[in-house]
């Protein structure tokens, strides 16, 4: 059998809020609908168990980048459509997954969830926002540790100026304009 369709890494990163997972779900929704293989490499889950114990040191984060960029360049290679909504706050961590997947001529996006830090706080979806205001949390990505955004990012998404529809259609449109979809 042969697989008709070319993977690819889809890496959205961003603040915590920014919207990242739930771009990735609408669009791995859509993807899996028109016939696409699609995993979605939610952190949550991979921090749970491929990096259980790592916390949010720089280096275990870029550790966790790493393993996460990994398992998604196997997967991407294999004709699967990765979406890995992952915070991946440092700019050299991002660029060797980049090159990763550059190594083996397998797409890549890096998709910039550009949230304002203003509007991830009002969102705050798990409360880490209230929590490091009330002095619970340190280290927060945005807050009380650094976020580099990406600066030749594929794509930048102002999910504060569009619904989450709207969000998810421009990733799609990014696939379409390079023929991986
Ligand atoms: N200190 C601190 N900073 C940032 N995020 C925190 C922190 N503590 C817990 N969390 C929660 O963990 C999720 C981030 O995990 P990631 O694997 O995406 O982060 S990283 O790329 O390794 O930096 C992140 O998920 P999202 O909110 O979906 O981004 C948070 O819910
Ligand atoms: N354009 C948009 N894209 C994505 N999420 C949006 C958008 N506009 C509003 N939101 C809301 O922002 C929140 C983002 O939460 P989530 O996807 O869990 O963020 P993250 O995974 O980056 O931590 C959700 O409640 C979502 O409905």
């Amino acid at each position: 059998m042969t697989c008709q369709h070319r993977g690819a890494t889809v890496w959205l990163t961003g603040l915590p809020s920014a919207g990242k997972t739930t771009i990735a779900g609408r669009l791995g929704a859509r993807l899996r609908a028109a016939g696409h293989r699609v995993e979605v490499l939610d952190g949550d889950e991979i921090r749970t168990f491929l990096s259980a114990g790592l916390g949010f040191s720089r280096a275990d984060r870029d550790t966790n980048v790493q393993r996460t960029g990994l398992v998604a360049e196997l997967l991407a290679r294999n004709g699967v459509l990765v979406l890995v909504p992952v915070i991946a706050p440092y700019a050299d961590s991002r660029a060797a997954v980049r090159a990763r997947h550059k190594a083996t001529g397998t797409p890549y996006l890096e998709v910039h969830v550009a949230t304002p830090v203003e509007v991830c706080i009002e969102r705050d979806v798990k409360g880490l926002y209230a929590q490091q205001a009330a002095g619970r949390l340190s280290g927060l990505t945005g807050v009380d540790d650094p976020y580099e955004p990406p600066k030749e990012p594929d794509l930048i998404l102002d999910t504060h100026l569009q619904s989450p529809a709207e969000s998810a259609r421009a990733v799609h449109a990014a696939l379409t304009a390079r023929g991986l979809v």
